[in-house]
């Protein structure tokens, strides 16, 4: 049975309205691929609490999580990934990259250029949808 596993991943967005993608290293499972930056939840952990310590982690900044934007479950050949999306906005700091190959600042609009995680396309669908 393949293993299912809980990730939490941020949606923040800068004053001109544009959202942070990030894109998977080489190195990295599902590589070369766009994401929102966040990682797995660890055991008794809340989601907000867990989104938060991966930000600070992995791009150095401190965030306040907020509410579920975007729930999906994805099976991917090895694992299932519940991937759960949420509202974020940026506290302290830059988001300054460690892992990712690439951070960029994108308008709603221009989300589709990317090639995303395919356990992401409905959370950008639903971003692109709200705001035609
Ligand atoms: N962070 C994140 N991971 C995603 C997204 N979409 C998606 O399919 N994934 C997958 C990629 C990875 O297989 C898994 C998350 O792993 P990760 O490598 O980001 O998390 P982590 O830092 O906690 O993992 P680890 O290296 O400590 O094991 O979920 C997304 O939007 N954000």
């Amino acid at each position: 049975m393949k293993k299912t596993v809980k990730v939490v991943a941020a949606i923040i967005k800068n004053q001109n309205e544009e959202i942070l993608c990030a894109l998977r290293a080489p190195e990295m499972a599902i590589p070369n691929m766009w994401e929102f930056p966040g990682g797995k939840v660890e055991e008794g952990e809340d989601l907000q609490s867990a989104l938060e310590r991966e930000i600070q982690e992995e791009l150095s900044c401190e965030i306040k999580a907020h509410d579920v934007f975007n729930e999906t479950v994805h099976e991917y050949d090895n694992f299932i990934i519940h991937l759960i999306v949420l509202n974020a906005s940026l506290i302290n700091g830059n988001p300054t990259k460690s892992e990712h190959s690439k951070l960029v600042w994108l308008k709603r609009e221009n989300l589709k250029s990317l090639v995303w995680a395919p356990a992401d396309i409905p959370a950008v669908n639903q971003l692109i949808e709200e705001k035609v």
